[in-house]
């Protein structure tokens, strides 16, 4: 009698654990770190055979690598607009940026030849800042506004000189209140100096499969728009406000539209 008590317990824990979301939501953010991690170092030496170094054609292999991910998560993609990717040469891609999550839309569209600015912290991530670094992304100090000023003008001149596409988060930190934060200047005075067009793109809110503070983290949809290009040419550093507000604007406009019609397929969320 004892052994099936006991047989009984050992089926039931396993359950009352998968079925509490609690524990799926740690469970699936734990994975996602130590997966995410465990990639990164099959992709060091990769990308050290292929570019024997730092070079944005390291992207391929990360982002092929990536790509799967989803499926563990139990997420899907539903991207429209990719029309508007198909612009030759350099650009400077835009996005909102609600959590380290969006590495895996990121991936699912990422044009070649194209890289990010992140923050410096991300280098010390372990396996993860080596290819970051591997994959030619541009770190900026945040604290330190000049020196980040600088490091973007440096990369205005290598988007040119090699043909680079670099995706900026304008909003320059992660934001899951809903709706977009004020965007910061950087990404608008890198696409000037460059005389690139800006591309922007907009994830849909995961606040219908994912709350940080109900610890809830279900199976969803993501809508990625890509919108159409915004030219900068002939453009100098007055138009970088109306710049940045006409991109804000074009791009919360698309937030409120995608975001309610994923909620409204995917049904409520659960609380
Ligand atoms: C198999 C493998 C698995 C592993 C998998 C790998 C995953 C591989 C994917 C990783 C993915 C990474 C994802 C990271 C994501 C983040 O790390 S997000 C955080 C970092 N990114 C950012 O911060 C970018 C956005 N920030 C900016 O652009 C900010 O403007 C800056 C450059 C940091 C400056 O900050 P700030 O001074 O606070 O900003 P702001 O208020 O905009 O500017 C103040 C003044 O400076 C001026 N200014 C701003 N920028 C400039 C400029 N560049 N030039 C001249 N003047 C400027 C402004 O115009 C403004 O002047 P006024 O208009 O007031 O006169
Ligand atoms: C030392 C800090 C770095 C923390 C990274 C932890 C390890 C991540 C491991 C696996 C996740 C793979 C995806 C990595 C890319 C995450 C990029 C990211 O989302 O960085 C946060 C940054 O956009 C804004 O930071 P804040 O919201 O301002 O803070």
């Amino acid at each position: 009698m004892d052994g099936l008590w006991m047989i009984a317990l050992l089926l039931l824990i396993p359950l009352l654990l998968w079925t509490s979301s609690t524990f799926v939501f740690y469970f699936k953010k734990c994975f996602y770190v130590a997966w995410m991690m465990l990639l990164a170092l099959f992709a060091i030496p990769l990308c050290i055979l292929k570019s024997g170094g730092r070079d944005v054609e390291n992207m391929r292999i990360i982002r092929g690598l990536v790509r799967h991910v989803k499926y563990f998560l139990g997420l899907r993609f539903d991207v429209s607009g990719w029309e508007h990717l198909q612009t030759e040469g350099p650009y400077v891609i835009i996005s909102n940026h609600q959590s380290s999550l969006d590495v895996l839309g990121l991936m699912e569209i990422l044009p070649d030849r194209c890289t990010m600015i992140a923050k410096k912290e991300l280098i010390y991530a372990g396996t993860v800042g080596l290819v970051c670094w591997l994959g030619g992304i541009v770190f900026i100090n945040r604290k330190k506004t000049n020196d980040a000023k600088n490091v973007m003008a440096d990369a205005a001149k290598t988007m040119l000189d090699d043909q680079i596409r670099l995706w900026v988060f304008p909003e320059g930190t992660r934001n899951q209140r809903g709706g977009l934060l004020p965007f910061k200047k950087g990404a608008f005075h890198l696409a000037v100096q460059a005389q690139v067009p800006i591309i922007p793109i907009v994830f849909s809110s995961y606040s219908n499969f994912y709350l940080r503070k109900e610890k809830q983290f279900n199976s969803g949809t993501i809508r990625l728009k890509i919108l159409p290009k915004i030219d900068t040419k002939g453009m100098t550093s007055d138009d970088i406000s109306s710049l940045s507000d006409k991109s804000f604007n074009l791009m919360r406009s698309a937030f409120h539209s995608i975001s309610d019609s994923v909620t409204q397929s995917n049904g409520p969320s659960r609380h």
